[in-house]
């Protein structure tokens, strides 16, 4: 792209930023409510969240408010009130972080009502700067917890309507109050905003630590289960092919070194269509599910296996060489056999499979699969419950296949 290209593309994303920052402070489009976008989710599914969102700043609020009555205190002392602002900073400090809690909890999506008691935490820091007369310190003190917690919880968006439910309420006890701007805050009342300064922002930074932790954790559970197959609890077909392509390089940068060989088995149950279409889909998904409980049981940690389709499965034998894998295969083949008169969990399936070796002559990951398949092919063809391991005669076999094939 030539820069010409990005400048222009640069500037055209740069004027579609001002409008959104221009939004921003803009009070009347900062409160409207925001259009519906195509990828919001509907209304009813949005009813009942936010419970963990509200416990949490439910918390941060108790502890907030509570030291932070001593910061408003301290400038009542030093420019006195009357009783009825004592009053309602006692309800700010110690009854309100309760009621808005309930209030939030009690409402349809309870998320929503906890921003909206963020807005009048962020009024309420307006409306104290005003009835302290501005005293500087412990109204610097209480915006800035009041603006750190609306970032926190609600990005800039919500910060800025902090910042404008703020300077409402500081106007409305402008005109309410007898304001005259006394700045000075006196030795006492810097003390008294220390806790605050100082235990706030510990707790806010814990919160979201813990948050974060749990983000991650969810991150991890998300990707373990993108990689399985929800019926069997093997690693599904995207994410095994992604292990095979490692596994190939792997053997290539390899080649020739002894103990680093890799075969790659697949396996599919004979007839077993008959066995859903006979006893139905969930003894078809049991039958699914123990013949993959053998695999497990019977191959390494260290094996890959994977549920590559409906009733074929796939595995690397990793760090095993053709001679042991054809024992380990045959072994498998057998016992899927032998539970036709034991305990019965395959509902009488056989299993037919193709072996195939790693050999540097392959060209890529798929070139191995497709021998794979080939040679489970041709168990099938030799009337199935067997295994067929590949060889020359069998590349052969195939090359010729694929040269008719075209021919015709
Ligand atoms: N119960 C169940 N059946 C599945 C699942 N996925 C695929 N199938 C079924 O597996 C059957 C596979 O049938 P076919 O491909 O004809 O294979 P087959 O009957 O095993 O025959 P051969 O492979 O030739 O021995 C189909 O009936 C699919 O509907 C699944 O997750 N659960």
């Amino acid at each position: 792209m030539s820069s010409g290209t990005t400048r222009r593309q640069a500037g055209r994303s740069g004027r579609r930023r001002w409008p959104a920052l221009l939004a921003l402070l803009n009070p009347v489009a900062l409160y409207r409510k925001r259009p519906a976008r195509p990828d919001d989710p509907p209304p009813e599914a949005l009813i009942g969240k936010g419970v963990r969102f509200v416990n949490r700043i439910y918390m941060l609020r108790a502890i907030g408010l509570g030291i932070g009555f001593f910061c408003v205190a301290a400038g009542f002392v030093q420019n006195p009130v009357d009783w009825p602002l004592w009053a309602l900073l006692v309800f700010h400090g110690f009854i309100w972080p309760h009621a808005a809690r309930h209030w939030a909890l009690r409402s349809e999506i309870p998320y929503r009502a906890e921003r909206r008691n963020l807005i009048i935490d962020a009024g309420f820091g307006g409306f104290w700067m005003a009835a302290m007369n501005g005293n500087l310190v412990p109204s610097a003190v209480i915006i800035s917890m009041l603006s750190m917690d609306n970032i926190a919880a609600g990005g800039v968006r919500l910060f800025m309507r902090g910042v404008w439910a703020s300077i409402a309420c500081f106007l409305l006890g402008w005109l309410v109050l007898d304001y005259r701007f006394m700045p000075q805050s006196d030795i006492a009342t810097i003390v008294a905003c220390l806790p605050m300064l100082a235990l706030y922002p510990l707790a806010l930074g814990k919160s979201t630590y813990d948050m974060s932790k749990k983000l991650a954790e969810r991150s991890r559970e998300f990707e373990v289960v993108s990689q399985m197959d929800g019926l069997t609890r093997l690693f599904n077909r995207r994410y095994w092919e992604s292990l095979l392509i490692e596994e190939f390089e792997r053997c290539r940068r390899n080649a020739g070194r002894s103990g680093h060989d890799a075969c790659l088995l697949l396996l599919d149950l004979d007839h077993f269509k008959n066995i859903n279409d006979t006893h139905g889909h969930l003894v078809g998904d049991e039958v699914l599910r123990n013949f993959s409980q053998l695999l497990r049981s019977r191959l390494r940690e260290d094996d890959l296996i994977g549920r590559y389709g409906g009733e074929e499965f796939v595995v690397i034998l990793r760090n095993t060489s053709a001679a042991d894998a054809l024992l380990l295969s045959q072994r498998l083949i057998d016992e899927a056999r032998e539970r036709k008169s034991g305990d019965d969990s395959l509902w009488g399936c056989t299993v037919s499979a193709g072996l195939v070796p790693f050999t540097p002559d392959m060209d890529a990951h798929y070139v191995w699969l497709q021998r794979a398949d080939h040679a489970m092919y041709c168990a099938k063809e030799k009337g199935r419950d067997c295994l067929v391991a590949w060889d020359a005669g069998l590349h052969r076999a195939q090359a010729k296949a694929a040269a008719d094939a075209r021919a015709a």
